[in-house]
Parts: C-alpha cells; structure tokens; sequence
C-alpha cells in the first residue's frame, strides 16, 4: 500500500506542481474503486442530496446521512484522503455546531478533514474548527448550499466588483487556516489568479484547467445520468448505457427462463428422496413487460423537464 494521502501531502503536491485528482465517493464500493483507479482524495459531498437521495438541491441533507456515507467510504478507502461536505445549517447558525459537527465527521464518520461553504463571513467558523485539530477545506464560487441567495446554479464572479469579493474571501480562509480550497463555477482567469495568490492548493469544479487539482461528482463523469450535462461535466464513461444494457440483458433471460441455468443453480447431494413434485416448467408465461429497451426513464435530479 501507498502512503496514506494527508493534507500535508496536497500542500506538498501545489509545491512540486503535481496535480490533485479528487472525485466524490458516496460508499464503500466506489471508494475503493475509485482509489484503485488513482483518486488522491475522495469528497463524501452533500451533492449526495441529489445524486443518491434525488432531491433538486443539498439543502434537505442532514448531519445524520453525512455521518452514515462518510463511514462507509472511509471503511472502502485505504491511501485516499477523506473530505466529508459539512450540509447545510450544520454549520451557519454557530460556531459552536460547526466545530460539533465538524467532530461528527471525524470521531463517527472517520474523515480525514472536513469542507464547508462559504467567504470571509465564515473565517471564525474555520478558525474554530481548525482550533479543535480538524483540518478545513473551504469552498467559494457557486456554493449549492446558498442556491436560493444565487437565484439558482449560476456561475459567479464573472463581474469585476464579485471577481475582487471571490479572491478576497479566498485569502481570508488561507488566512483563517483553510488547508485548501475548491473554485466552483468561476472563470478560469479568477481561478488562476485565486490560485497564483494563495499558498494552499485550489481545487476546481467549473473552474479551468490552472487550479492545482480538479473534483468532479463520480456519477458524472461516469456518464450516469444523461439529462444533466452542465459545461463544465466531461463524461469519461457511459455507465447509464451500460447498466440499462447489462439489466435488460439480465431481465430478458429471466423472462425467458434462461436465467439462471444450470451453472448459476445448485444441486443436492445425490440419492436423496424428495415428495412427489415435477420439476417447475420454464417460461410458462409470455413477458408482459416490453421485451427489450424498457420505458425511457424521467429524470433522476431535480424536477421532471
Ligand atoms: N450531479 C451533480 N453534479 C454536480 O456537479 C453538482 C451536483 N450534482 N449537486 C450539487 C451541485 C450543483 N451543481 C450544479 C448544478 C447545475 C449547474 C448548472 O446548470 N450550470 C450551468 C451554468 C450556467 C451559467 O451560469 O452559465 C452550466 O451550464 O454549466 C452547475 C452546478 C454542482 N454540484
Ligand atoms: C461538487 C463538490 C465540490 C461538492 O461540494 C459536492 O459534491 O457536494
Ligand atoms: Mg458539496
């Protein structure tokens, strides 16, 4: 095993210009896949509200399924650094719920850190947190907790006067203690400049290619969910096409009664004798669902189009 990913190691890598390859991660499976596959850090992000739960924002998220989801990656992750999002209203009202909740992540969750949204409004939360031993990454640009202050996803700092604001609140969480920071939905001329101005590392969602590292949400990148392309989502794979073919494949031999055959059935020990009975007839019935395909699904985030 490689050496376990620490926040030392990512202030390491900004150094040496070696770039941060971090993915969400929302259970053990794709924890240790994803490790496997080079993550450097794996992000139990709230965006779990929408691609797990299927609700149309994070907000609803609650301290409780953080924990559960933060337990199961960190329990499927061995050399990745775990970041768990802090949800919302865990943090906002208090300082004091910030550093709890924050230690919820850590002591139930088994985080390595923990990430929070938010400016220079937020500094004292991070010192506080950062105070209790709990490394913080901060989180500016388009920040999906305050989707409703936004007036929906939409990137910010493209204006001069919010350009300024964005760097400024970047130097105040490096100042306050932040270990690292993710750039969400920002131009990639202020990315590069948060980036060039701060010694932590940027990390970039929608942000360009100059920020230290790159996270993207694993559902899409692996092509999950075809109705949500935003600009700033590659897909690397197309997973939504595979399993609906691998399910149909699946399906269609039950209805067959192809499935399962012989090598995927058991036998009994030889010479036992059972009551009368004939063996059950195979595909008695015609399929009464469509045969192939199967109905075009609705989408899966937010409201149906
Ligand atoms: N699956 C998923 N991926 C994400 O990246 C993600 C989530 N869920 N949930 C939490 C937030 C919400 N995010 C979003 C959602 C939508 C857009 C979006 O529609 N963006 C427009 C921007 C339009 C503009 O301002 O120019 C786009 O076309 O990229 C952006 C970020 C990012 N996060
Ligand atoms: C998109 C990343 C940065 C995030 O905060 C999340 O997945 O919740
Ligand atoms: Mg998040």
């Amino acid at each position: 095993m490689k050496d376990k990913v620490t926040i030392h190691t990512l202030k390491r890598f900004k150094q040496i210009g070696q770039k941060i390859c971090m993915v969400t991660a929302y259970d053990a499976t794709f924890a240790h896949i994803l490790e496997a596959a080079g993550a450097d850090v794996l992000l139990v992000g709230d965006s779990l509200g929408m691609v797990i739960q299927g609700h149309d924002s994070t907000l609803p998220v609650t301290m409780d399924q953080m924990v559960y989801h933060t337990a199961a990656v960190a329990r499927g992750a061995r050399r990745a650094h775990v970041v768990a999002d802090l949800p919302f209203m865990s943090y906002q009202a208090s300082t004091q719920d910030a550093v709890r909740n924050a230690g919820r992540l850590v002591a139930e969750g088994g985080a390595g850190s923990i990430k929070l949204e938010g400016g220079a409004e937020f500094a004292d939360t991070v010192r506080a947190i950062v105070r209790a031993s709990i490394p913080v990454m901060g989180h500016l640009g388009l920040t999906p907790q305050s989707v409703h202050k936004m007036g929906g996803y939409v990137v910010q700092g493209r204006g001069e006067d919010q350009a300024r604001q964005i760097l400024d609140d970047a130097l105040a969480l490096e100042q306050a203690g932040a270990y690292a920071l993710v750039l969400e939905g920002v131009p990639m001329d202020l990315a590069r400049t948060i980036t060039q101005r701060l010694s932590i590392p940027t990390i970039g969602i929608g942000a360009g290619v100059d920020c230290d590292g790159q996270v993207l949400v694993c559902y899409d990148l692996l092509g999950m969910n075809p109705d949500f392309k935003p600009k700033f989502v590659k897909r690397y794979a197309d997973l939504h096409g595979s399993i609906t073919e691998a399910a149909g494949a699946y399906f269609a031999e039950v209805r067959k009664g192809a499935f399962p055959d012989e090598e995927h059935s058991f036998k009994a020990n030889k010479n036992i004798r059972l009551a009368a009975g004939a063996p059950a007839p195979a595909a008695r019935v015609e399929p009464s669902a469509p045969a192939e395909g199967g109905e075009k699904l609705g989408p899966v985030y937010g409201r149906p189009a």
